[in-house]
């Protein structure tokens, strides 16, 4: 049984990692006005998408902040962000989501997320996704680890350097599978599962980009910096 020992450099690079993440939150009285009175579908809608934009800053803020990510060629470090924009918010929303809200909170939440004109078919895969999330129970370092994981994918539309963005990813990965193993040491497999959970969150975002075309069809607005990141 080979020891498994995280380095001091790689102990160093998750701390910037995690303070980084949890220093980016969206502002909380964006997501409390979701908890406050009854809306409309289309206040409702609006609410999800002013968080949304928050989130995306709050993704660029903490992206500046992943060691080697400003040394990356620009253009892909642009098309990092905008290749992983969708995932990173469900990653993020999930994890705050399943994370322990005062009683009822969630229940609120998944109310108004299902009264927003968002159809059943994408609700139903969304809400299995921050229910797996939630079975996780990931630490904070694993869960802004596996953010910057999902951040670092190389394969992403317009990447040029994809072997610079894979040294990057795979320096991630080393430190996250040693914690995986250090943090739940019953569990072989755990590493595995939250790798699992990528492929779910691919799925999701294209979903999401289906969801995309039916609210410009219903005439739904976003923000600039939603269309810019999502392209629509
Ligand atoms: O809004 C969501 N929520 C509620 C939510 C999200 C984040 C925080 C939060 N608090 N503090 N930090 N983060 C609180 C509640 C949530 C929860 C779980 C999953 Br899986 C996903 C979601 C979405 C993500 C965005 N979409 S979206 O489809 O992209 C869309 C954009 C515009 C209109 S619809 C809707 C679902």
């Amino acid at each position: 049984k080979e020891k498994v020992e995280i380095t001091k450099e790689q102990q160093a690079l998750m701390k910037i990692i995690t303070d980084a993440y949890n220093r980016h939150q969206i502002p909380q009285d964006v997501a409390k006005k979701l908890l406050q009175d009854q809306y409309s579908a289309e206040e409702n809608f609006l609410l999800l998408t002013e968080m949304a934009t928050s989130q995306v800053q709050v993704l660029v803020e903490f992206t500046k902040n992943i060691p080697g990510f400003l040394s990356l060629d620009r253009e892909d470090q642009i098309a990092l962000l905008k290749g992983s924009a969708v995932e990173a918010m469900f990653l993020r929303s999930a994890q705050v989501f399943s994370r322990k809200m005062p009683s009822g909170h969630t229940e609120v939440l998944e109310e108004r997320i299902r009264k927003s004109g968002i159809s059943e078919e994408f609700i139903t895969p969304m809400f299995n996704f921050y229910k797996s999330i939630g079975e996780l129970h990931m630490v904070q370092e694993e869960q802004a680890l596996l953010t910057t994981v999902t951040i670092l994918t190389p394969d992403r539309p317009y990447v040029k350097d994809q072997q610079a963005v894979e040294r990057l990813q795979e320096t991630m990965l080393d430190v996250l599978r040693k914690l995986c193993v250090l943090q739940h040491p019953q569990e072989p497999q755990y590493f595995a599962r939250l790798l699992g959970r990528l492929t779910e969150l691919r799925t999701l975002s294209h979903y999401h980009t289906e969801m995309l075309a039916s609210w410009r069809m219903n005439d739904h607005k976003f923000t600039p910096l939603l269309c810019e990141i999502w392209d629509v």
